[in-house]
């Protein structure tokens, strides 16, 4: 494990974007551990505090969920995280502008997958209410639209694939330190 005196990652905010199943509760999980930070699921906290995903959508809609997904954003941006915080963030969170805006400044990771990677993930899955059941299918036409929006919003891209969970945090952990490195030092001049 990288001490956390010794990167300077420490006391910053990694925010993991991507698509459903690429990993980022996984690989989000994984990367804190690493980096010697907290962790926060925004889908898990709007699941403590108003039940499970696809009830909501069933209940309230789509706009609904994505009101309370921009506030759990906003909550975990406003607290205090002095060892740093990594988010893992819903599939949608960037569609909203809102959260577009509030993220801007910090690391924002991109996991990127494609279908093949994540269809053995998806088998059996019940609680993504946006596959409606058709899994590729809604899977790739929900990609077309956010791959833009993904590609717009990334400080950083990550293959995210080619291992266990834990090999891509590390991957991610690898090409964070080297980044933030770089962006201290081009502050000092
Ligand atoms: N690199 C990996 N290799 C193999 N399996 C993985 C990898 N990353 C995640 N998984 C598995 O894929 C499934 C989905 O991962 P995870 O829940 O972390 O994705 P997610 O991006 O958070 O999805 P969602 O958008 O639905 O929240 C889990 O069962 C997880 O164990
Ligand atoms: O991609 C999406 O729109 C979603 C992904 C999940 O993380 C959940 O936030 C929810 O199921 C919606
Ligand atoms: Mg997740």
């Amino acid at each position: 494990m990288t001490s956390a005196a010794a990167h300077p990652i420490v006391g910053r905010t990694v925010l993991l974007m991507g698509p459903m199943a690429s990993g980022k509760s996984s690989v989000g999980f994984a990367l804190a551990r690493i980096l010697g930070a907290d962790f926060a699921d925004t889908d898990v906290r709007i699941v403590r505090e108003h039940g499970p995903i696809p009830e909501i959508f069933a209940a309230h809609g789509e706009e609904a969920f994505r009101d309370l997904e921009a506030q759990a954003v906003a909550d975990v941006l406003a607290e205090e995280h002095p060892n740093g915080i990594v988010v893992a963030l819903g599939g949608g969170a960037v569609l909203r502008r809102e959260t577009r805006e509030r993220i801007s400044g910090h690391h924002v990771v991109y996991l990127e997958v494609a279908w093949e990677d994540v269809a053995p993930r998806l088998v059996g899955s019940e609680d993504r209410p946006l596959l409606h059941g058709q899994a590729e299918a809604s899977w790739r036409e929900l990609m077309a639209q956010r791959r833009p929006v993904y590609e717009t919003v990334a400080t950083l891209k990550v293959h995210a694939a080619g291992g266990t969970a834990d090999e891509v945090a590390r991957a991610v952990a690898d090409q964070l330190i080297p980044l933030q490195k770089e962006l201290t030092r081009e502050r000092r001049h």
